[in-house]
């Protein structure tokens, strides 16, 4: 069946850069080396990009033997030794959203040479779900029946440890209104939710959000979140932004969720507010550190849900990831504006 690009809806924002295009010989081939990728889109791309060269499934050392010939390669090929290995490289397309790992690097955050797009947006749907599993759980006392199965208690009293509340008419602030933010934005609202939002920029407010503001809001909205979810990339702006301070200013009682990065949380911070009940409990799927070790004491706050990292799985992240991957080729090789492209300046 043709792929619809545009649906659904997956691929993110068309953030400018066009990557300048190579300077080929008369029939010369863009040759890209890529991970994995369906018959479905290998045909699509055979037939819209004809002057592609799809190279799948190389090792590194594969690929590093190759590197003189390539002019994209997924994030995964794209070590030092590679990049200064591939004269024509111009494009790296990075498979995940958040980029920190990358920005900071010579070969490629420093490296003005190339064009770098990620997955933002790709995950959006799933990783919402993760979020609502995890408000849930906390909120309906879920993990204390999931423990009682192991010695078949009816135990009507509950845990104590989460209350069980509605989230119905209460307040959930998305911090980072993105593209995984705003698929939580829109389940709060399918919740009865208010929600509140922060992006970096201006922009027109969705119906799904009742009140947005730009960065600088999140002190103003703050005291006014029952719920705040983390939806932000980790940048020098959002390092740390969850610090004492910041705890200090939400209600007593409040929810955290953190599907973003583990450093945009003062950890110790976090332990201090569970600890002084300002903080009801935390949906943590990234911690600082990560992988949270055996030892570390957040595991062992019953008010607290540590998932290992895997908010965003799911079929749908793949069929997307696959969507918006395929297009960001098709449109290479066509010498088209890439979808996802990061901003250096912004870090993101
Ligand atoms: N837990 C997981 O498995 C995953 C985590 N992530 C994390 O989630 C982050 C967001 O992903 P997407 O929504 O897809 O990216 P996105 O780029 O679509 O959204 C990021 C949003 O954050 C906003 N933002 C940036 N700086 C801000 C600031 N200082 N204050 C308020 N808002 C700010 C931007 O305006 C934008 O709306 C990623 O950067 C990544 O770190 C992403 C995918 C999976
Ligand atoms: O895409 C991302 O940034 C992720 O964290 C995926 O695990």
């Amino acid at each position: 069946a043709p792929v619809d690009p545009n649906a659904p809806a997956a691929l993110g924002s068309l953030r400018h850069a066009r990557v300048a295009a190579p300077d080929l010989a008369k029939g010369e081939r863009l040759v890209y080396f890529g991970s994995s990728l369906s018959d479905e889109h290998v045909a699509r791309l055979e037939r819209d990009a004809p002057n592609l060269e799809l190279v799948l499934g190389l090792s590194r050392e594969e690929a590093l033997a190759r590197a003189n010939e390539a002019h994209g390669v997924d994030s995964f090929y794209a070590t030092p030794e590679f990049v200064a290995a591939a004269p024509n490289l111009a494009w790296v397309q990075i498979k995940s959203a958040g980029v920190d790992r990358y920005i900071d690097t010579e070969h490629l955050g420093h490296n003005e040479a190339l064009v770098l797009t990620n997955l933002r947006a790709v995950s959006g749907p799933i990783i919402a779900d993760h979020v609502f599993a995890l408000l849930l759980a906390m909120t309906r006392d879920l993990p204390v029946h999931l423990a009682n199965r192991a010695t078949g208690t009816w135990d009507r009293a509950g845990s104590g440890v989460f209350e069980p509340v509605g989230l119905a008419g209460r307040t959930l602030l998305v911090v980072g209104l993105g593209g995984i933010g705003s698929e939580v934005a829109k389940r709060a609202k399918g919740f009865g939710m208010t929600v509140l939002a922060t992006r970096r920029s201006e922009a027109e407010r969705p119906d799904y959000v009742d009140v947005q503001g730009t960065a600088d809001r999140l002190d103003d909205f703050l005291p006014r979140a029952d719920v705040v979810v983390l939806c932000v990339p980790l940048t020098d702006e959002t390092t740390g932004l969850m610090n004492a301070e910041r705890f200090a200013l939400m209600p007593d009682g409040a929810y955290l969720v953190n599907i973003a990065r583990g450093k945009v949380v003062d950890t110790a911070a976090l332990m201090a507010a569970l600890d002084g009940g300002r903080l009801a409990s935390a949906g943590l799927d990234v911690t600082d550190p990560e992988p949270l070790p055996a030892d570390h004491p957040l595991w062992s706050y019953p008010n607290v849900i540590v998932t290992p990292h895997t908010a965003g799985r799911g079929e749908l992240t793949l069929t997307r990831l696959e969507i918006m991957y395929s297009e960001n080729l098709r449109r290479f090789a066509a010498g088209e504006p890439l979808y996802n492209v990061i901003d250096r300046d912004a870090g993101y």
